[in-house]
């Protein structure tokens, strides 16, 4: 088959990572005899400092056009100062937005490899590991609602607003509910419905929705709660389904279950086949170019690429494969070593997945 990827760098670790990722989606191509058209575009601060917006009209257009997309990350301390519709950030939502990209798909699983960067007690994850999936609403919610600064009476102020419409909340009550018919049945709604009048609502239409699912059982959570149990009891989740800001934060707790966010890949879908493929991680300005990025998150997220916007479950099963032997070998990234195992940096590891994938 022949694809068209938009590339997308971005800032801090953004390129290190997906400079692998590009790697590993090339060397499967090769295997499968698929032909990829990669079309690098700009976007976050180097789109800024480039063009003076940090997402260009030819990088909207290039995704547009494309089969998928593949983000590394935005942002960083060069940026902080800018007004909020020029900071990478703001691209970022976006694209989301321009794309329609509302289903946020962030598994976040156990490697067996990895059961000593998990930091619970080994009785709690148990024999089996841990596979639990976070669907977070990703184009509506705070991060989108009506927002203003201004001073008033001489006192500076300042309001986001929460905002989510039933259909918003009801398509991705689907997304969950599908997902739990093809995992175990069971989905955990998390709001703050004691409190907001936006998750009465939203709780409202998932239990609706969960009416045309009655294979699947419905539980709901207080996000205080929720973040509490993530670490007390992860076993009991399945998939979680949450608003924006909720599904943000949670999932990157979740990851540190898993033992570093650089782990941590996601799929951002639509209603057809184009999606944007990004690790949940941020650009890590702290280890930026220093080659000590892990770069699994972005590799486990272009398989999903396979997965979400392609079809091809054997490619990406194939990257999959490749990550596990990797890390069965004992080869860790700096946030994921420990005693006894080999030190390696952002282009060995993507070195040896493309090896694996070779080899598989
Ligand atoms: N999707 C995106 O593009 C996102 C962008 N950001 C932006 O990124 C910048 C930095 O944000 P932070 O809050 O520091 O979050 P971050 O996720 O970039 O970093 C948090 C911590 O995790 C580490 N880390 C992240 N990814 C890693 C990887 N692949 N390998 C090893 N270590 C890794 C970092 O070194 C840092 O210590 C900010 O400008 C923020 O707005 C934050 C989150 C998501
Ligand atoms: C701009 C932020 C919403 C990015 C982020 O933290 C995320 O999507 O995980
Ligand atoms: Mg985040």
């Amino acid at each position: 088959m022949q694809y068209t990827v938009t590339v997308l760098p971005g800032d801090g670790i953004g390129p290190d990572i997906i400079r692998e990722a590009v790697q590993v989606v090339e060397r499967v191509g090769r295997k499968f005899g698929h032909h990829f058209t990669f079309e690098e575009r700009l976007i976050g601060g180097v789109a800024y400092d480039q063009t003076g917006e940090p997402l260009p009209q030819s990088t909207l257009n290039s995704a547009l056009h494309s089969d998928a997309v593949l983000l590394g990350a935005v942002g960083g301390p060069k940026w902080d100062g800018l007004k909020g519709e020029e900071r990478p950030e703001a691209a970022l939502l976006g694209i989301r937005k321009a794309l329609n990209l509302f289903a946020n798909i962030r598994p976040a699983k156990i490697y067996r490899s990895l059961r000593d960067a998990c930091p619970l007690r080994p009785d709690i994850i148990g024999e089996d590991g841990l596979d639990i999936v976070v669907i977070r609403e990703l184009t509506g919610g705070i991060y989108f609602g009506p927002r203003k600064r201004e001073i008033r009476d001489g006192v500076e102020m300042a309001y986001d607003t929460m905002l989510y419409n039933e259909n918003e909340i009801r398509r991705i009550a689907h997304v969950a509910f599908q997902s739990a018919r093809k995992r175990n049945h069971l989905v955990t709604n998390v709001d703050k419905a004691n409190v907001l009048e936006v998750s009465r609502l939203w709780r409202k239409v998932v239990m609706e929705v969960a009416k045309e699912y009655p294979d699947v059982t419905l539980n709901h959570l207080y996000v205080d709660n929720a973040a509490m149990q993530l670490v007390r009891d992860p076993k009991q989740f399945d998939v979680i389904v949450t608003g924006n800001c909720f599904g943000d934060i949670l999932s990157d707790e979740a990851s540190q279950i898993t033992g570093s966010i650089g782990m941590l890949p996601s799929a951002s879908m639509g209603e057809g086949a184009l999606g944007m493929f990004e690790p949940i991680h941020g650009s890590a300005p702290d280890i930026a170019g220093q080659d000590k990025a892990n770069p699994i998150a972005t590799i486990l997220s272009a398989a999903m690429m396979f997965t979400y916007s392609f079809g091809k479950l054997e490619e990406a099963a194939c990257i999959e494969k490749a990550v596990d032997e990797v890390l069965e070998a004992g080869y860790r990234t700096a946030d994921i070593w420990s005693e006894g195992c080999t030190l390696v940096g952002t282009r060995q590891m993507g070195q040896l997945i493309c090896e694996r994938i070779e080899a598989i």
